[in-house]
């Protein structure tokens, strides 16, 4: 008796806890944190703005792209139930309704709009609104399973974090934020691809026409050298003519190196432990390079 009562009176508590861990899953914390320092440290690189000021935009950004990345597996509920890596997500698990997770998708969208106009600006509010719109209705809705640029086209949604931290901090636009956007726009594919290579088997099983399903291992590891060699180009464009200076340059040329080096080493082996290893090489590549504007324009 006093064991069950004990039970009842926990379960509850646990359930709310649950509800609330599967919420935050539903908003991709974890990418997260790299659209985030993308974000400050483009305000650190476009003024001085306050602690405040950041606070508040990283505040904004997260609703608009966790919001998101809840509608995001609201639509993919289908799909990501039948792949392993994404079975045991909230809604195909069953421990969040569907129609939850688009609510509040949804809800997190709007109140960043309101949140950022209310504390930075309305452009930083737009732009973040037009990130949420490219990564639901145009990657997710209409790309995602129509053809094998959906990363190409839907990875300029990734690229608006830069926008809004510059906007947020400015209130324009001009100059370095436009490299800013090119520099994730050209990194999303070779760091989606590599990875991709990993998950051929699970995408062709749900009929999502990513790159290796569609052209195979071969073409991708081409696509991902070639946007490898591009990207390495567009990191230039901040030095040549967006005002950073030497260390933002020796850093780009170097981590560009190490970069297009993964890529080429990933068309040598052609096997799975390259492709892990420059997918997750992207990702302190990016967290570097932008840590480097920083230093470059603090120092
Ligand atoms: C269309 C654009 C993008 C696609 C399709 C994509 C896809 C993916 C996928 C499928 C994963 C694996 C996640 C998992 O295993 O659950 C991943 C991981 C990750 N992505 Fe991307 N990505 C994109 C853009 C970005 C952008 C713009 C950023 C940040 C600037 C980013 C940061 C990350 C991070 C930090 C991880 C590691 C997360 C973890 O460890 O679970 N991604 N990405
Ligand atoms: C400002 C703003 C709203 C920015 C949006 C940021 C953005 C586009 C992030 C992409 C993150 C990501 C993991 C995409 C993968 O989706 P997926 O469905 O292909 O991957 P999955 O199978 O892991 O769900």
């Amino acid at each position: 008796m006093e064991a069950s009562r004990a039970t009842t009176a926990v379960l509850p508590a646990a359930g709310a806890r649950q509800v609330v861990v599967d919420l935050v899953a539903l908003t991709k914390p974890k990418v997260q944190s790299l659209l985030l320092l993308t974000t400050v440290t483009t305000m650190l690189v476009a003024g001085t703005p306050s602690i405040g000021l950041i606070l508040a935009t990283c505040l904004g950004g997260y609703l608009s792209a966790g919001g998101a990345g809840a509608v995001n597996h609201w639509f993919d509920r289908d799909i990501d139930a039948q792949m392993k890596r994404t079975a045991t997500r909230p809604i195909p698990a069953g421990r969040i309704a569907p129609t939850t997770a688009l609510v509040f998708g949804i809800a997190l969208g709007v109140l960043s709009f309101v949140w950022l106009t209310l504390t930075t600006n309305v452009l930083a509010a737009c732009l973040a609104a037009s990130g949420f719109v490219g990564y639901t209705l145009i990657y997710t809705v209409w790309l995602k399973r129509r053809t094998w640029q959906n990363i190409v086209w839907g990875g300029a949604a990734g690229a608006v974090p830069p926008l809004v931290g510059w906007a947020a901090v400015t209130g324009g636009l001009t100059g370095l934020p436009i490299y800013l956007f090119a520099i994730v726009f050209f990194w999303t594919p070779p760091h989606f691809w590599a990875l991709s290579l990993l998950m051929k088997d699970e995408y062709a099983k749900v009929n999502v026409p990513m790159l290796p399903v569609v052209r195979g291992e071969r073409d991708t590891r081409r696509q991902i050298l070639l946007y490898s060699l591009l990207l390495y180009a567009v990191t230039q464009l901040p030095f040549c003519a967006g005002g950073l200076g030497a260390i933002y340059l020796v850093a780009s040329l170097a981590l560009g190196v190490l970069f297009v080096a993964g890529a080429v080493n990933l068309q040598r082996r052609a096997d799975r432990r390259a492709a892990l290893s420059l997918y997750l090489f992207s990702l302190l590549y990016l967290a570097l390079l932008f840590a480097a504007m920083v230093a470059d324009v603090k120092l």
